[in-house]
């Protein structure tokens, strides 16, 4: 007993906490050291004062204590002490009594100094109100988000930029579509791209990330936000981020102000010179890589001064702003017109050799000389226009637009109202090419398109298997036009559509023809443009024509060259299918000169591939050109294809060709191209030629016709 009274003493003298004995009345027996050091008293002195000198009365929770330990025989509190010098300090006491062994109701007290924690919870709570006050007068929107990206906390700022109010705000995620998030040029800005969601996902900071939002009215807003992310401690993956956000809208209008300003023409709003620069130099480097043409052309309208001079600047500006939107009404997105003060505007055409450049100035001759009506007047404008070509022309700009401007002079000179092409071969070709045009509208109605026949045989039997209707103009005063020449003008002007229709139905005419004169049957193989292909009821046009003429489908093969295929594949394949329903055979023309893949190929329900003549030219003498035809045939064949080689001209020709297991074959060395009267002869084996040395099949000699 003595042994366990020196141990508690021991324990009570040596405590490091506060220690009373006291009685329920709050007499203090006895105190440890420990007690005298943190109430700053002797023994002697706290036993004097007794529990009512050691806590302050007015503490707030010291009714409950001492009502809960009268009720438990325990309690603790937070109380507010007093020291021995009259000081406050907040202290836990727990309190608990026991009966001691006089039979005596005791209490022993135990306080806990909180001076140090209570006062960091105080400076915790000071520096936490100053940042929330911070926070608050912030001009920038903060908001912390949690890691779903849903917003906790957020400031007014943040209401204001965002345009949401307190209750629309909180919660909300950086996913919601509400915002309708854009990128600068204008493209969506998907949520998961958001920089929250970014620095969510990868732990990083994100930096002035510009977004416009669309606030609930509508209104589009330019924000700038940076994000930093928030780790609980031994942790990789942020569990908060804190998202500040400032309002660009205003600077980001003045900023596209000024950029106008320095890129456009303030009165026509095309892009200025500067702007040109840069454009060419973009279209130019493209260009550069591809290895394509542009075309830059110089605009100058003829007699402008006068308008100026006799109705005023007014109308005159009036004048050029009509021109501007008119010309610009007929050009491509990717084309620059630009306004270079007065009268004068630059164009530049990426992807445009002469051909093109010809036929844009003559387009925008067109639409510019319209008449102008600037109330009260009606006025008729007229272009000069000078045309420079890269590479030919000039490598830069500057030497493009100082001659395209050379050749605007010329056409000036030359009468005005017309375009000029800087070199003089240009000039010439685009001239034929204009009158070409201009004659090629009459070529059908004054009767000066025919179709010659050239036939196409099997290198199974020799037997004539089919005929390719080819397009010839013979014109009064320019005679033979050739079909290389003049088809192109005839696609880019339009009119290869009506003169294609023309070509369908004459050849389906001739077909019936010579069916009903019992020629042997044969396929009928027609050329299509592109232009033609993607006509729309293309096949249904088909159709018509060959119910006129009744002929069943399987007798036309529409020959479609390699790009005109891969041009769009898809929509190829489309009508292809089109075509393949109503069993009409269609060809791959002009095969290896193109880029069709197998896949395609095979898409493509094509019954025949006819080997460019290009390749059949050299099979002699080029392993390489013999290479490729025999990796044609045989992927033909693999595929189910057959072939059919084209410019067959010489017997060692044929011979390889046959010997490499091609189907069928054409070319001069059988046949050149016949008008009808003499291909009737020739099938029927009426040719002059009869009796050859060499019969190819029933009806042909070859090397003797044409
Ligand atoms: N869209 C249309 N295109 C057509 C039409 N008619 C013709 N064309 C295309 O014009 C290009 C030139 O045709 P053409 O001058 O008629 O030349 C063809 C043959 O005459 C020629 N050929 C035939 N055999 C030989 C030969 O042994 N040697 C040789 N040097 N030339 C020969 O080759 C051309 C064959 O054309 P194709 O079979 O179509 O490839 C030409 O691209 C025609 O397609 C039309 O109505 N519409």
């Amino acid at each position: 007993m003595m042994h366990s009274e020196r141990l508690y003493r021991a324990v009570f003298e040596h405590s490091m906490e506060a220690v009373f004995f006291t009685t329920p009345e709050g007499v203090v027996l006895a105190a440890n050291p420990a007690a005298c050091k943190l109430f700053q008293r002797t023994e002697e002195e706290i036993c004097k004062v007794g529990r009512y000198g050691l806590v302050d009365a007015s503490s707030p929770r010291l009714a409950d204590f001492l009502a809960e330990r009268a009720r438990h025989g325990r309690a603790r509190a937070e109380l507010v002490l007093v020291r021995g010098d009259g000081t406050r300090f907040f202290g836990e006491a727990s309190s608990e009594q026991f009966v001691d062994d006089e039979q005596q109701v005791r209490t022993i007290l135990i306080v806990r100094d909180l001076s140090e924690s209570k006062k960091s919870e105080q400076l915790l709570a000071e520096s936490e109100a100053q940042y929330r006050l911070l926070v608050a007068a912030m001009e920038e929107g903060v908001t912390l988000q949690d890691e779903h990206s849903a917003i906790i906390t957020f400031n007014k700022s943040a209401e204001r930029i965002l345009g949401l109010t307190e209750d629309q705000l909180r919660g909300k995620t950086s996913f919601d579509p509400d915002w309708y998030p854009i990128h600068e040029d204008g493209s969506p800005f998907p949520g998961e791209t958001h920089p929250v969601v970014e620095t969510l996902r990868t732990g990083l900071p994100q930096s002035n990330v510009v977004m416009g939002i669309h606030k609930p009215d509508g209104r589009l807003t330019w924000i700038s936000i940076n994000v930093q992310p928030i780790f609980k401690e031994g942790e990789t993956k942020p569990y908060r981020v804190v998202a500040t956000m400032h309002d660009i809208t205003e600077s980001k209008l003045s900023n596209e102000r000024i950029v106008r300003l320095a890129h456009f023409d303030q009165l026509t709003g095309l892009p200025n010179r500067t702007l040109l620069n840069d454009r060419f130099r973009y279209t130019l480097s493209l260009a550069q890589r591809s290895g394509e043409t542009l075309a830059v052309m110089f605009i100058d309208l003829d007699n402008f001064k006068d308008i100026n001079d006799t109705l005023g600047h007014n109308v005159g500006d009036q004048v050029l702003m009509e021109v501007a939107t008119r010309i610009k009404s007929i050009l491509r997105e990717e084309d620059t017109l630009s306004r270079q003060g007065g009268d004068e505007y630059i164009l530049i055409l990426p992807n445009a050799d002469a051909d093109g450049a010809a036929l844009v100035a003559s387009k925008l001759i067109e639409v510019v000389a319209q008449p102008c009506h600037i109330a009260p007047h009606e006025l008729i404008v007229t272009p000069s226009i000078g045309i420079a070509i890269y590479p030919h022309d000039g490598a830069n700009l500057e030497s493009l637009s100082k001659n395209a401007d050379a050749a605007m002079y010329r056409a000036k000179r030359e009468g005005r109202n017309g375009f000029r092409f800087y070199t003089s071969e240009m000039q010439a070709h685009s001239a034929r090419n204009l009158k070409l045009a201009n004659m090629l509208r009459h070529a059908l109605e004054r009767d000066e398109l025919q179709l010659h026949y050239q036939p196409q045989f099997s290198l199974q039997d020799g037997r004539i298997v089919g005929v390719e209707a080819l397009l010839r103009w013979a014109h009064p005063e320019m005679g033979m036009i050739a079909p290389s020449e003049f088809i192109p003008i005839a696609e880019s002007t339009g009119q290869i559509i009506q003169i294609g229709e023309w070509v369908l139905r004459t050849a389906a005419r001739q077909l019936r023809v010579w069916f009903d004169k019992q020629l042997p049957a044969m396929v009928m193989a027609v050329n299509l443009s592109a232009v033609q292909f993607r006509q729309k009821n293309f096949p249904e046009l088909i159709d018509r024509i060959l119910a006129e003429e009744k002929l069943p489908h399987h007798f036309l093969e529409l020959e479609l060259t390699e790009a005109t295929a891969m041009d769009n594949p898809k929509a190829a394949i489309d009508v292809m299918d089109k075509l393949h329903e109503r069993g009409i055979r269609m060809s791959i023309d002009d095969f290896g000169t193109g880029y069709a893949s197998l896949s395609y190929l095979k898409q493509f329900k094509v019954c025949k591939l006819k080997i460019d003549q290009g390749f059949v030219r050299d099979i002699i003498d080029d392993p390489e050109d013999r290479a490729i035809v025999t990796a044609i045939i045989n992927m033909a064949s693999s595929l189910g294809i057959q072939t059919i080689a084209e410019g067959v001209e010489t017997a060692s020709q044929l011979n390889f060709l046959r010997l490499q297991g091609c189907n069928e074959v054409q070319g001069y060395y059988f046949s050149k191209p016949l008008p009808a009267e003499l291909f009737e002869a020739f099938a029927t084996g009426n040719a002059d030629d009869k009796g050859a040395e060499q019969p190819f099949g029933p009806w042909g000699a070859p090397g003797r016709t044409g």
